[in-house]
């Protein structure tokens, strides 16, 4: 979305904060998840380019997914500016995931983009409507308003997520919202920042340096999942190697990155918990870039 077709959906709220109407957060969520997908190389992850890990879905699957899941974004803003509860927000959050499933015929490819942007869609009417204290970071609002719901809530007992919960005492996509998203305020933004100083001219590089950088830091259930703990330290520490060497900053950085992506591929890797979160840092920042 362009920055002027964004600010004619700007309009001023009683209590004087720029405001973006639900319709308009929503396509910038979307916007989001479709900026992921033409991230490459991405280890392990679908791109408009490969399937990397993946044999059950490609770019066309996650953006049919990405336009099902856009309208419960919108009503996650208004249901945040109407001051409704966690279990409201859980509602429309399931609701969007069945539409999802709906869509794929049963494949999986946005349950945690739902919970996470979901989240934050919501945070983002809230602080609209001024239910959310100061001004704060969308993360803050998330935790302050709705974190221990998020961890006293009713969990899903089969998930991968609950599995890595069980065994690996993991986190996962539940802690990390509850926490207010350190990931993507103190990796995924910061990392998408310094990028766009090494790599000014090339967009989908700073995509490709904060997604390195997120696999570095996120304990990713799907990588516990798919490649139990050995499968998350050869991640973390491949990526990590990556960003050591200079990231996207140096001139081979594409050969670099594929060939760790190349490497997830051979071991069948996937950190769909750090893709989630690029797509969140991008959001995040596209709010923030529009809000001024
Ligand atoms: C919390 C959710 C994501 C379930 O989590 P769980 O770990 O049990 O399930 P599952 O393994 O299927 O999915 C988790 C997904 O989160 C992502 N993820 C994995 N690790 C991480 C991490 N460390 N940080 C962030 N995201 C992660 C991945 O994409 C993964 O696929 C969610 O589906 C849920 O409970 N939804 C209920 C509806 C709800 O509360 N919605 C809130 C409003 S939208
Ligand atoms: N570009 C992407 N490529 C792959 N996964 C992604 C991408 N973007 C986000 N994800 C996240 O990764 C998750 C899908 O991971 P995974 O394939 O492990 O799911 P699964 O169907 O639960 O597991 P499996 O395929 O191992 O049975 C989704 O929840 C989604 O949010």
């Amino acid at each position: 979305m362009t920055a002027a077709a964004l600010s004619q959906s700007v309009s001023a709220r009683p209590h004087g904060e720029t405001w973006f109407d639900g319709g308009t957060i929503a396509a910038l969520a979307m916007r989001s998840l479709e900026l992921e997908l033409e991230t490459w190389p991405k280890p392990g992850l679908v791109s408009h380019i490969d399937n990397g890990s993946h044999d059950d879905m490609d770019a066309a699957l996650f953006r049919t997914s990405a336009r099902t899941i856009a309208p419960y974004f919108a009503a996650l803003v208004d249901s945040g500016a109407a001051g409704q509860g966690m279990g409201r927000l859980r509602v429309i959050g399931l609701e969007a995931e069945a539409a999802m499933m709906n869509a794929t015929a049963g494949i999986n490819t946005h349950r945690g983009a739902v919970f996470g942007l979901g989240l934050l869609c919501a945070a983002y009417g809230a602080r609209a409507a001024g239910l959310a204290g100061p001004v704060t970071s969308l993360g803050t609002v998330v935790a302050s308003l709705w974190g221990r719901s998020i961890l006293d809530g009713p969990i899903l007992l089969h998930s991968h997520g609950a599995r890595a919960r069980r065994r690996y005492g993991s986190g996962g996509a539940r802690m990390e919202a509850a926490q207010g998203f350190p990931n993507l305020y103190q990796i995924g933004l910061p990392a998408l920042r310094r990028a766009a100083l090494a790599a000014p001219n090339d967009e989908e590089a700073q995509r490709v340096e904060a997604c390195f950088a997120l696999i570095a830091s996120v304990e990713d259930t799907n990588l516990l999942h798919r490649g139990g703990s050995g499968g998350l330290r050869f991640a973390q520490h491949a990526a990590r190697q990556f960003i050591l060497s200079g990231g996207v900053g140096t001139s081979d950085w594409r050969q670099r990155a594929r060939a760790v992506h190349d490497s997830f591929v051979a071991r069948r890797l996937s950190p769909g918990g750090s893709a989630d979160l690029l797509a969140m840092s991008l959001f995040v920042k596209a709010c923030e870039d529009g809000a001024r």
